[in-house]
């Protein structure tokens, strides 16, 4: 069952001409997890507050649960739309306790109804011993589980989730991610989350959508997403890509790194760019016949990233083990390890 459906939907402000949001068509199955991604500004707080109904589309229609929320001429408002929203700051109210505050969704269901379900919600989300307490005696994992059992427990058609790690530190960030992760398939429920961090994007997504400029660039699974972005821009936001030029030959594809053999449908000569990311690329030391030359080495913990300028000028990065250690100005023979076909994009004019 299709939980969420939007039609040509855009959406334009007063104050600047380009549409925030432009002509946007999905569709969420119920159940999935779809995470839409892209830099500042393009337009994804937009889309989920239209999807809220905190925002009115200028044109297109949508749907949840089949049922027609917003069009030219219907608006169904923000309270009767059978959402749950989780924001980046938690948005607790401060003078109720966390029983009470998880309670706060189910105003005029029975007493026991009640008592049953905030136990049940903060259960899941491992907080029955906190149910006493005021926000301000949490911390920030704390309250944010909270707002997410607030969010769920009137048991939402729809769950939209706005940034809701992003006030949290790097390592707290990384455990919500994972808990969070799975008490919404616990759930089953059915998510938009906006993020602008792709990886996050990445870990929390059944489904990816990519944004830019307000338009939705790509659409796909996380494997899609990463391992076939269809522009340049996907490519280039989802993974840190270099982009290696070619030219497209009888044998594949002529590089200044040798002929990658992977055959393309386009006419021998095209010049190409291929994207390639630091775990494509390996190299070994070669102080006598090297083509690149190591420019930088940064530290990541388990491994290192280097950074390699090669003869014909280009740039590339390189995954390399944390034990071994090679130094800046190192003639090394470079080449193309990847076992799965590249991304290649007609070379931009
Ligand atoms: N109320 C508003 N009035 C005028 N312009 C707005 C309004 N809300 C958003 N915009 C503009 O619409 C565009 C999309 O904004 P939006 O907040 O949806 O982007 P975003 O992708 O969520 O960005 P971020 O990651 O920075 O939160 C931006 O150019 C923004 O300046």
């Amino acid at each position: 069952m299709i939980a969420l459906s939007l039609h040509h939907v855009s959406r334009t402000f007063a104050q600047n001409p380009r549409p925030a949001v432009d002509d946007l068509s999905l569709d969420l199955p119920a159940g999935q997890i779809l995470a839409l991604v892209g830099p500042s500004g393009c337009g994804k707080t937009t889309t989920l507050r239209l999807i809220a109904g905190l925002e009115c589309p200028d044109r297109g229609k949508i749907f949840i649960n089949g049922r027609l929320m917003a069009s030219s001429l219907v608006f169904v408002p923000p309270e009767r739309r059978g959402v749950g929203m989780v924001f980046q700051d938690h948005a607790l109210f401060p003078h109720l306790t966390v029983f009470d505050n998880v309670a706060f969704g189910l105003r005029g269901k029975p007493r026991t109804q009640v008592r049953q379900t905030v136990h049940a919600m903060l259960e899941m989300v491992g907080l029955q011993a906190l149910a006493g307490r005021y926000p301000h005696a949490l911390s920030g994992g704390e309250r944010q589980r909270v707002a997410l059992a607030r969010a769920l427990a009137p048991r939402p058609v729809l769950v939209l989730m706005d940034e809701p790690f992003s006030s949290l530190d790097a390592d707290m960030r990384l455990e919500m991610r994972e808990q969070v992760r799975g008490i919404l398939k616990e759930m089953g429920a059915t998510v938009v989350f906006v993020t602008h961090d792709q990886e996050e994007a990445l870990f929390m997504g059944d489904r990816l959508a990519v944004f830019r400029e307000g338009r939705m660039e790509q659409l796909g699974t996380p494997e899609e997403i990463f391992h076939a972005s269809t522009s340049r821009f996907v490519a280039e936001f989802m993974g840190d890509s270099d982009f290696l030029p070619g030219s497209v030959v009888h044998e594949g594809i002529h590089t200044p790194l040798g002929v990658i053999a992977q055959p393309l449908s386009l006419p021998a000569g095209t010049p190409v760019e291929i994207a390639l990311r630091a775990d494509d690329v390996d190299f070994v030391p070669d102080g006598q016949n090297g083509n690149a030359v190591i420019v930088e080495r940064f530290f990541r913990g388990a491994f290192h990233v280097y950074r390699l300028r090669l003869e014909s000028g280009e740039v590339l990065h390189a995954f390399k083990e944390h034990t071994l250690v090679l130094p800046a100005g190192m003639r090394v023979r470079a080449r193309i390890s990847a076992e799965h076909p590249l991304i290649v994009f007609p070379k931009r004019a």
